[in-house]
This record gives structure tokens, sequence and C-alpha cells, in this order.
């Protein structure tokens, strides 16, 4: 696409420098990925400002630098506002649109963004549609999976990957969007179909800052559906009407809205829920009809997942006795609620939780099992908001009988003071310190008796340990497994060793 005809997609060009109108064969913002032909885009970030790699972009062949100030290059550059708008914007008609074509379902909220995404994307298939996902496990379609670096691509990374799936037949596309992403525009240029919120806790306040400037970021997606360009299509807000930022979310929309929920006046509700020792039952209550629902997931917060996938199916128009059918295969999502089997008698759970809510929802569902002691090992992400770093301990030493702290992704920060930090939510109360993850997993096995409970919180599907640089292959379930494997070993060793004896 020639440089001037891509440049028509933008209404705020400041001015333009150079009177060239190359081809562009790629868009770029880091120069690692720049190439001959590629138009660069200089994003101002966290660690570097991309204006300063403008003339090693230009010697590794870029053709158009695009800037937010004049920058002293040889090929055009064109000066906006606002660059990372700007990508956005360039990336969506670069790649020609490609969620004009796709079905869209945004999901934002703190905790069960990649459970619903999943969820929904069960249903979808469940209606023989040709899907794709995007989040915090991967990009997926087809039989083609990519591990990715944010939770929600950049923009150009994004439309790509749309464009890609489009390649492939995809039709219907959940994906996970995350409140930096909305902040910095990353989803910007998405025509989303379907906008879903599951709920507000705290998180991330080392970026936003504040709850109500979280708040704020979350909103975006509901204040922007149906406000791009491509507007034919109705347009669905499923918003949680269990939580009190809803009631805001849905003045910020233009967008037709269905709610849902267990308390709170909804269109989709769930009651007499009812755990079995298998998963979850309950009475679906919908404007299409009312339905037994029975999933293997278990908790109260995976009733609220699976509330807000059947609203988004049903806003997408699927059969509400294709859906129900679906939901009682659904297996469950790597690394939440993951049951980890090496024949030993008491249940040992990874699970992703690394929020005080999400904690205590899944501790809570922990005490609703049959359990004598309840292990907790747990940790707090360093470079993180340490504002949840006691609650988290807290909550660790309300629910379990045995809290044990330890190591979550340490990155720059020392490991202690991450352990300090969370040891002033927890004065007067009983619970052990254990910086190395692996030995703090090995103690909780080691001390399980069957009747007993351990949960490994806060890793989930994360197969590394980041510290300082380093990144260390580091899997709770494989550490879990091989734990255990130990125990039962030593076991039967002491135990042939005491009938040697007799
Ligand atoms: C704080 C934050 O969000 N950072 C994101 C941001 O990076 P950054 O601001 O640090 O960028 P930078 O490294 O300073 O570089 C600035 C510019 O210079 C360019 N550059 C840099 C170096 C170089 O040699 N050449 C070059 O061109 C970069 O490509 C970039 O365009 O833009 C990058 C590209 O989009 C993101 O990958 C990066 O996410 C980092 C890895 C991150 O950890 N983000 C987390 C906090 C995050 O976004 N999390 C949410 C999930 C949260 C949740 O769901 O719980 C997510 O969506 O993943
Ligand atoms: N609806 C929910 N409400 C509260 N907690 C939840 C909910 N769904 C899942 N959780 C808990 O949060 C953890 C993370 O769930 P999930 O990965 O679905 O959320 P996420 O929003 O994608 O998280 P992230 O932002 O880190 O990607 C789970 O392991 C579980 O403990
Ligand atoms: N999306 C979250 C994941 C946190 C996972 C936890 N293991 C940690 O490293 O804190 C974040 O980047 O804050
Ligand atoms: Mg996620």
């Amino acid at each position: 696409m020639k440089l001037h005809t891509l440049l028509t997609h933008l209404p705020f060009v400041k001015q333009m420098n150079g009177e060239d109108n190359p081809d562009i064969l790629a868009i770029e913002q880091d120069t690692r990925k720049v190439k001959e032909g590629t138009l660069f885009i200089c994003i101002e970030g966290s660690r570097f400002d991309g204006h300063e790699f403008a003339h090693e972009a230009i010697e590794k062949g870029a053709v158009a630098i695009l800037s937010n100030r004049k920058l002293a290059v040889n090929v055009p550059n064109i000066i906006v506002p606002d660059t990372n708008r700007a990508m956005a914007i360039l990336a969506d008609a670069f790649y020609q649109h490609p969620t004009h074509e796709l079905f869209l379902v945004g999901i934002t909220g703190t905790n069960g963004k990649t459970s619903v995404s999943h969820l929904v994307d069960h249903i979808f298939r469940a209606a023989n549609k040709k899907t794709g996902l995007i989040g915090t496990l991967y990009s997926k379609f087809g039989n083609k999976t990519t591990e990715t670096k944010n939770t929600t691509p950049d923009s150009l990374t994004l439309q790509k990957t749309f464009r890609q799936m489009l390649n492939e037949h995809v039709e219907a596309v959940s994906m996970e969007v995350s409140s930096h992403a909305l902040v910095q525009g990353r989803a910007r240029g998405c025509d989303f179909d379907i906008a879903v919120f599951t709920n507000l806790t705290q998180d991330h306040l080392d970026y936003h800052k504040t709850m109500e400037e979280y708040k704020k970021a979350k909103s975006l997606l509901f204040s922007q559906l149906g406000n791009t360009y491509y507007e034919n299509r109705k347009k669905y807000a499923v918003l949680n009407a269990d939580d009190s930022t809803t009631e805001e979310y849905m003045k910020m929309t233009s967008a037709h809205i269905i709610t849902y929920g267990m308390k709170n006046a909804c269109d989709v509700r769930a009651e007499n829920v009812n755990f079995t020792g298998q998963g979850t039952t309950f009475h679906l209550i919908t404007p299409k009809g009312n339905r037994q629902v029975t999933t293997k997931l278990i908790g109260i917060f995976n009733v609220y997942n699976v509330l807000a996938a059947v609203s988004v199916g049903l806003a997408a128009g699927i059969n509400i006795d294709t859906m129900i059918n679906s939901l009682s295969s659904f297996a469950g999502v790597p690394g939440r609620f993951e049951l980890v089997q090496a024949g030993q008698k008491f249940p040992v759970i990874v699970d992703y939780a690394h929020t005080p809510d999400s904690l205590e929802n899944v501790l809570k569902t922990v005490t609703s099992l049959p359990h004598s002691r309840i292990f907790v090992v747990v940790g707090c992400g360093g470079d993180r908001d340490h504002g949840k770093r006691p609650l988290m301990a807290r909550i660790a030493c309300t629910y379990a009988s045995d809290a044990i702290f330890t190591s979550d992704n340490p990155r720059s920060e020392d490991p202690m003071a991450i352990l300090n930090d969370m040891e002033k939510g927890v004065s007067g109360l009983s619970y052990k310190v254990i910086p190395d993850r692996k030995e703090a997993i090995h103690y909780a096995i080691e001390q399980a008796n069957d009747g007993d409970v351990v949960l490994i919180a806060g890793k989930g599907h994360e197969t590394y340990q980041i510290i300082g640089d380093k990144v260390i292959d580091f899997d709770d379930r494989q550490i879990a497994k091989k734990c255990i494997t130990e125990k039962y070993k030593k076991f039967q060793t002491t135990k042939r060793n005491t009938d040697f004896d007799q």
C-alpha cells in the first residue's frame, strides 16, 4: 500500500515532512522487527522512547517514520499528536479492517477474562463456528497456537493476527482486553460486537494508581463500543449485575445491554446453585427460556463466568440448547483450579489466583470441599501492585490452616522485601515464610495428609519464574507432581525398611 493512501485513514496528521510516497510493505513499532519497506512508528514507552530508535529503523530499511514531533530524518516524517492512537488506526487499515469481517467478543474485568473467553470459544465451537482466541495463555486458531507476550497484544500484532485468522476462515473471536491495553489504545480499531464485563476489584494500582483510574480504564471498552467507524451491526454490552461498577458502565455505552448475576435483578440469572462432587449444577433463567445447567467447573465465581458466556451466546443468537449441552463437556482452563494427580490421596490444586479477590474466591471454594487442613502456597508478583500484598497474605491466613508465603515472579525486586510487605497484613496470625517456591511446595506436600487440601496459588499455567532479568523454567504443576512422587517413594522405602526391621 502506498504511504499516502495509508495516511488517508488518519484524521489528524499535524505535519508531513518529505514528498516521497513509498510502498509500505510493513508497519512496526519495534526496531528489532524492522525490514526493508517498513513504516516505523515511534512510541513513548515506560522504559524507552521509540523516537530515539528512528535512525536505527532507517538503517534497517524503514522508508517512513511516524512520530509525535519533528525528527531530523531523510525519509518522510509524519507527525501526529498521539502515535499509539495512530498506530491502532493504521494497523486496522493496513490489514484491511479484519474485525469488520469477524464476530468479535472482547472481555474485560479484574478476574475471569481467560475463563470466560474459553467458555465463549467452547460455546461458539458447539454452534459449529470456526473460532479464534486471544489472551493470557495464547493466541489460538485452527491448529495454530502462538504464545502471547501480553494478555492483549499491541495493535499491530492484534490486527495482523485477525487477518491471519480470516485467512484460515475464522468467523468468531473471543479476546481478553486488559486495562493496560485499553489505556494504551491497543484495542482501538477493533470493531467489537460484544463487550463483556466480569468484575472490578483491586489489582494493577502500580500502573493505574487509583481504583477510580482503573475503573475508567476498563470503562473504555464500553464507551468505545459502537463508536468505531463501521457500525451496521448490533452491539451488546454484557455486564455483571452484581458488581456495583456495572451501573456506571451501563450509562457509558450506547450498545444493547444484557445483565447477568445471582443477586440483583438481571436478564440472565442462576438459581439453586448446587456443588456436587463432580462439579456444579444450577437453574438458568433467561429471556429465551429456562434450563438446568451442569458443569465440571466449581466455585461461585465460575457460575458467574458461565452466566457471562451464556449471555454472549444469547446475544450472538446461538441456540440455548446447543449452549447448555456443550457446557457439560467444558473441561476447564489450564492453570485454573487444575488438579494435580500423581496418585496422592489429597487434592493438590494449582490456580492462577493472584489478586485478593480471586484468592478469596478460590479459597472459599476450597473450604467448601471436604477437608481437614488447608495448605496454601502463595506469593505476590514483583514490580506489581504493592497494595495487594498484605491483603492477599491476610486472606491466605483467614481461610487456610497452613499459609506458606513464597516467591511469585519477584522480577527486579528483592524477594524478601515482597515477603515483608505480605507479612504486614498478618501480624498475630500464624504462617510460614519459605522464599524458595520449590521448597515451599515441597513443604506443603510433605506436611499434607490424606483428607487435607493443598492449594498452590498465583502462577497457574505459567511455566517460568522471573527472578531479576532471568526467566527460569518453573511449573507449579510439574514441581508438585515431583514432590508427590518423592513423598510416596520415601513413604514406600520407609515402610519397606520398617517391614524388614520387624
Ligand atoms: C507497562 C506496559 O504495559 N508495557 C508495555 C509497553 O511496553 P513499554 O512501554 O515498556 O515499551 P518500551 O520497552 O519502553 O519501548 C518503547 C518503544 O520503543 C521500542 N523499542 C524498544 C527497544 C528497542 O531496541 N527498539 C525499539 O524499537 C518498543 O518496541 C516500543 O515501541 O508496550 C509493549 C508493546 O505493546 C508491551 O509489551 C509492554 O508490556 C509489558 C511487557 C508488560 O509487562 N505489560 C503488563 C503490565 C501488561 O500490559 N499487562 C496486561 C495484562 C494485565 C492483566 O490482565 O492482568 C497485558 O495486556 O498483558
Ligand atoms: N469471575 C471470577 N471472579 C473472581 N475470581 C475469578 C473469576 N474467574 C476466575 N477467578 C479466579 O481468578 C483467577 C484468574 O482467572 P482468569 O485467568 O480467568 O482471569 P483473568 O482475568 O484472565 O486474569 P489475568 O488478568 O491475570 O489474565 C482464577 O484462577 C480464579 O482463581
Ligand atoms: N497479568 C498479571 C499476571 C500476574 C501473574 C503473577 N504470577 C505475577 O507474576 O504477579 C500481571 O502481569 O500482573
Ligand atoms: Mg487472563
